[in-house]
């Protein structure tokens, strides 16, 4: 029997072996295991992937030996840069054909994508991320190098949402206090300075400064403040057009443009003098809050004794971070100093909390106290649904969206038909004007309390939808953000715990499938010229020809009665109570979800202060590293 298993055994591992050496897929690179393609830069493929012995979620960025001279100097600059909002390079593995540079992992995916989705952000949420941006552009500064390819696109966003500048393919080393001139002409049109354009000799920082300008504005106003289709038309308006800036925008942040897109870069700000803007003072940011290097030496004796344990050669070690090798040693090292790091802080975190719980559903209610909380009534009826499928993307965001326009409609996968725990139901009223129409938006979802999660910070909202409701257009997409913050908010203000146990029953228009079962495609005249642009192209043209005007989130809480019409709606939002908490049956909900809706009482929040709102807990730091927790735990 014994001599039966060893031959199975071998003779499985035997095949084992047979199939990884004759498999022609790549699965693993140096120490890391390739999961996915993420992306697709100008050079090759970029693949997620984990380092095998401490698991931690790495890109690698995969270049043809054919780019090696160009690639070298990516490398010899991303090398020495270590700063919070800088992507960091842990090692350079090297194959025959390829180089593949071993980067942190940004889950937030690009900032252009999130304008794309977005059209626009709030003042307070483009404060963050400038002032973030600024801080890891005055460090590559400060260190002799300059970026020169700043866009939405090279800037990246990690799980906390926190800015990552990316992308050091055309940086140069460069002297801040004795002004290296440079003639080599790069970046992208839109985002290059007058001097640029004009064949003079620049000086990298200021066109670095130049580009922050044109995020700025492409964040405050959702598109680029010089671009026409006609590429010599942009180099005109970047010369001579000064930006249009809308009369909504507040006077620190007009000021602060104009100043980033001084024509003549003598006149434009330094860094210094840009972070201690009015824009961003007016906010609470200092430039004492710059983040200061943090001592790592403690959390480097663990690492070290950790890897002398395991039998690695110390004086190999030091030579490779003295010498930034970026070899598989200094990936090792620096994956397990920051695990070491994320652990300390962690601790630290625990020893100030007074009472620390595991409950990741208590730490998502704890949150500030909510902004005041307005009443008001639904005033659009819904009429039909939309369904797109969800959890596709790597992003956070985008995951986020798909889920709310979730296309393939499945009963089977809302969370009526599990055993997860009660049920939050939300809807969000939002009303604005894309393209000079009216419009307005009710949508309904629900997401369950468990699943409230580091995945979004706050919830996790995938495999949750059960049906969004939606007339007009998707512009606003934001405001169902807006509408978890407004969640956050009132649930914190009272115990958590009158949302455990409701379930909800709610229905969908009978019209909403085809004859397939399939989820009606979304007709809105509005989202389809947004998307018809088309991503690439819209990419190269205006960040948006969608405007949002006023927009409000709202909080619903849903009762078993029939799907009324929308005076019904709004007679019933009126009359009850907003946190009524709910004990619905929860079996046979599939039959009912199809009939029975009615919204009880909704909560407005103004727009700005939920996204506001949104953002500061974003910031929150309880929502981070749960693996690393476990893997915490099983370390021992
Ligand atoms: N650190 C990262 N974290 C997450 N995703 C990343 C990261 N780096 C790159 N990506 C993904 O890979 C895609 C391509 O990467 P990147 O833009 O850096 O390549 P590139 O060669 O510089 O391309 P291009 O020059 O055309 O911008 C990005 O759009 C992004 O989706």
């Amino acid at each position: 029997m014994q001599n039966r298993n060893k031959n199975a055994f071998t003779s499985a591992s035997y095949n084992e072996l047979v199939s990884r050496l004759c498999d022609s897929k790549l699965t693993t690179i140096g120490n890391y295991r390739l999961e996915k393609v993420i992306g697709e830069g100008s050079f090759g493929k970029v693949y997620l992937a984990s380092h095998i012995l401490t698991s931690s979620k790495v890109v690698l960025k995969s270049t043809s030996r054919k780019h090696a001279i160009p690639l070298a100097r990516e490398i010899h600059h991303l090398r020495q840069l270590k700063h919070p909002n800088v992507t960091r390079l842990y090692e350079v593995v090297c194959t025959k054909d390829s180089i593949f540079l071993v980067l942190e992992y940004c889950p937030g995916g690009e900032l252009y994508e999130w304008l794309y989705k977005e059209t626009r952000f709030e003042e307070d949420v483009c404060c963050r991320i400038l002032w973030q941006l600024c801080q890891g552009v005055r460090y590559i500064h400060n260190t002799g190098c300059v970026h020169r390819d700043l866009k939405l696109e090279n800037v990246f966003l990690d799980k906390q949402y926190n800015v990552k500048i990316g992308d050091f393919g055309l940086s140069r080393e460069s002297d801040c206090s004795r002004r290296t001139f440079m003639n080599t002409r790069c970046g992208t049109v839109a985002y290059t300075a007058p001097e640029i354009v004009l064949g003079q000799k620049y000086i990298g920082e200021f066109v670095d400064i130049w580009a922050l300008g044109v995020i700025m504005y492409a964040l405050l106003v959702g598109k680029l403040p010089f671009d026409e289709d006609d590429v010599n038309l942009t180099k005109s308006r970047i010369v001579h057009s000064t930006p249009v800036l809308p009369e909504s925008l507040s006077a620190e942040a007009k000021d602060l443009i104009l100043m980033l897109l001084q024509k003549n870069y003598q006149q434009r700000p330094s860094l210094d003098k840009i972070l201690t803007h009015s824009f961003f003072t007016s906010r609470g940011y200092h430039v004492s809050d710059v983040t200061k290097a943090r001592s790592t030496k403690k959390a480097e004796e663990k690492v070290r004794s950790r890897l002398a344990l395991v039998g690695v050669d110390m004086e190999e070690l030091d030579k490779s971070l003295s010498e930034l090798r970026c070899d598989a040693l200094y990936g090792w090292w620096f994956l397990l100093l920051e695990r070491e790091l994320r652990k300390e802080t962690r601790k630290q975190r625990r020893g100030s909390t007074p009472h620390k719980t595991k409950d990741r559903s208590l730490k998502f209610f704890a949150v500030p106290s909510s902004p005041s909380v307005k009443e008001m009534t639904i005033s659009a009826t819904p009429m039909r649904a939309d369904y797109k499928s969800y959890g596709k993307s790597s992003s956070l965001l985008t995951t986020f969206r798909e889920w709310l326009f979730h296309p393939k409609y499945n009963p089977e996968k809302t969370p009526f038909n599990s055993d997860a725990g009660g049920d939050i139901l939300c809807s969000s009223y939002s009303s604005g004007t894309v393209e000079g129409k009216q419009t307005s938006n009710t949508e309904v979802h629900s997401v369950s309390k468990n699943q409230c999660s580091p995945e979004f910070n706050r919830i996790s909202l995938g495999k949750q939808q059960t049906s969004l409701y939606k007339q007009g257009s998707d512009a606003d997409v934001s405001d169902n953000m807006n509408t978890y913050a407004a969640m956050l908010s009132t649930s914190s203000d009272s115990n958590h715990s009158h949302f455990s146990s409701s379930s909800l029953n709610f229905g969908r228009p009978p019209d909403d499938k085809d004859s397939n079962g399939r989820g009606v495609e979304r007709s809105s005249s509005n989202a389809s010229s947004f998307k018809s642009v088309g991503k690439k192209a819209w990419r190269s043209r205006s960040l948006s020809n969608v405007s949002s005007a006023s927009s409000n989130s709202l909080i619903s809480i849903v009762s078993s009665k029939p799907t009324p019409s929308a005076p019904a709606i709004a007679k019933s939002c009126s009359s009850i109570d907003p946190l009524q908490k709910l004990h619905l049956p929860r079996k046979d909900t599939t039959s009912l979800m199809r009939h029975n809706a009615s919204a009880i009482r909704v909560l407005a929040l103004p727009r700005r202060l939920s996204q506001s709102t949104y953002m500061k807990h974003i910031n929150e730091p309880a929502f981070q590293e749960e693996e690393e927790e476990e893997a915490e735990n099983n370390d021992g």
